[in-house]
């Protein structure tokens, strides 16, 4: 498939409603962990982007049959599997190929995977993973690919050294095979976790605690098959508050997920961009004072990620374009990643008033008029905060490597244009 590139006119006001696709990151570890049971599951809302296509793939060959009956629909049935030889070139396209180690070993007590890939935003450690799986009584080795071995998985009391996400999902999943009671502490908490949660309890499992840092099991399960709807993506919902700001439009979020969101509305409220709740719907007005507030004492303010339900990393390059727009000073902290704040670099080539000061905090002076400009998407989330400068900018910009933004962001250019947007998506000449 040729590399995917979008031509962007900026200066343009939106309005309307728009609502957020499936979140990706509880898409990923619910459709591997489909292959936990071996009776049919449906899952509705799926986001069909690049990250969910492969992973599909990844689970038709170990033996799953997954078919999509609708655009947004995936039926799953893994009725009998095995754990294959997986292809290193699919698994090393995305982070999520780590998430089949936790059913498959359950399922068929021995794994083995080639390294995961996903986005390149500094190093991504595994070890989380390797502690939880070696609790649960299964043996690690890690070389030139993972493999995983456990002739029966007993339950555990695990501390995980970090909230890791991944990690939590595939103890998670192991603990539902395993026999006993496991405890995880120190767990990831996020929403996509808690989504996994329910649809484990969906299919039969016994969980506690889910939205907690620690959660309790109850192995092993009986599992039967479900029907189970994925949340809206709450990311997708920050990116789009950021969008609304920075373009000044009025944007209604329909079906926003509210319940989720209340620290990413703080962060934005930071940066002087108040958003209105009305049942399940967001609503951005246009008129924002867009004022960053300082600190008690007129010190300067900063916006910083952590596990949830703190400020979640996924948005901190979002965050960033948005208080380009914003007057003030702010120092964005991002805690979690190395690399990923080295795309501030297009955001200065633009007219962004932004000192990198190392790779993990920025200063931002806002507001700055931002101008077209070429650019190179380095991830998900960078690429889709550089589409949101180019939105905003006077002028047209060019998004190379589109096709990292579209690993997240479902028929965005379609979406957005719906909106008034005038986004062009070419492949790119090479
Ligand atoms: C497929 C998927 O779900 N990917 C998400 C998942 O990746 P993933 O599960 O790979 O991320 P982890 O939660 O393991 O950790 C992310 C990074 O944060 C660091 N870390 C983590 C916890 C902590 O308390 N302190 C700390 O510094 C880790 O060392 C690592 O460098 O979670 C990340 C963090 O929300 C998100 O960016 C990814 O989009
Ligand atoms: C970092 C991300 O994804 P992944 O972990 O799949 O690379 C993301 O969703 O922002």
């Amino acid at each position: 498939m040729p590399p995917i590139q979008y031509i962007v006119e900026g200066g343009r006001r939106l309005s309307g409603t728009i609502e957020p696709s499936g979140n990706k990151n509880s898409a990923l570890p619910i459709i591997a962990a489909a292959l936990l049971t071996e009776h049919p599951v449906t899952l509705t809302n799926v986001p069909r982007i690049r990250d969910t296509e492969t992973l599909v793939e990844l689970c038709r060959s170990v033996g799953a049959t997954a078919e999509w009956t609708e655009r947004n629909t995936l039926q799953i049935h893994a009725k009998e599997i095995r754990a294959a030889d997986l292809d290193p070139a699919l698994c090393a396209r995305i982070r999520a190929s780590i998430l089949l180690a936790g059913p498959l070993l359950a399922r068929c007590g021995e794994v083995a995977l080639p390294p995961p890939g996903g986005d390149v935003i500094g190093r991504r450690r595994l070890d989380t993973h390797f502690l939880a799986f070696e609790q649960l009584g299964a043996t690690v080795t890690a070389t030139h690919r993972l493999e995983f071995r456990a002739s029966r998985l007993k339950g555990a009391d695990v501390f995980l050294d970090e909230p890791s996400v991944t990690a939590t999902e595939n103890a998670l999943v192991a603990a539902v095979a395993a026999r006993g009671t496991t405890y995880l502490r120190n767990a990831a908490s996020e929403p996509h976790v808690q989504d996994l949660a329910n649809f484990l309890v969906a299919l039969g499992a016994k969980i506690e605690g889910i939205g907690t840092n620690t959660i309790i099991v109850q192995g092993p399960a009986t599992l039967g098959g479900t029907t189970f709807a994925i949340q809206p993506d709450h990311i997708e919902v920050g990116s789009l508050i950021g969008l609304a700001a920075v373009t000044r439009s009025p944007l209604r979020i329909a079906r926003a997920g509210v319940e989720h969101l209340r620290s990413i509305r703080m962060g934005f409220e930071r940066l002087g961009i108040v958003c209105g709740v009305e049942g399940d719907d967001l609503v951005v007005p246009s008129n924002q004072t867009m004022k960053i507030h300082d600190d008690f004492g007129g010190h300067v303010p900063k916006l910083e990620d952590q596990p949830w339900p703190a400020f979640p990393a996924d948005l901190m390059s979002i965050a960033i374009v948005t208080a380009t727009q914003c007057d003030g000073v702010i120092l964005m902290h991002e805690k979690m990643f190395e690399s990923r704040m080295f795309f501030v670099d297009n955001l200065i080539a633009m007219g962004g008033r932004i000192v990198l000061c190392d790779p993990h905090r920025a200063i931002v002076a806002g507001p700055s008029r931002l101008r077209g400009a070429p650019m190179n998407s380095p991830d998900i989330r960078a690429g889709m905060a550089m589409l949101l400068a180019a939105v905003c900018a006077n002028g047209t910009s060019t998004i190379n490597n589109a096709d990292q933004i579209e690993r997240g962001y479902e028929r965005i250019e379609e979406r957005l244009n719906a909106l008034g947007a005038k986004i062009k998506r070419i492949p790119a000449r090479s």
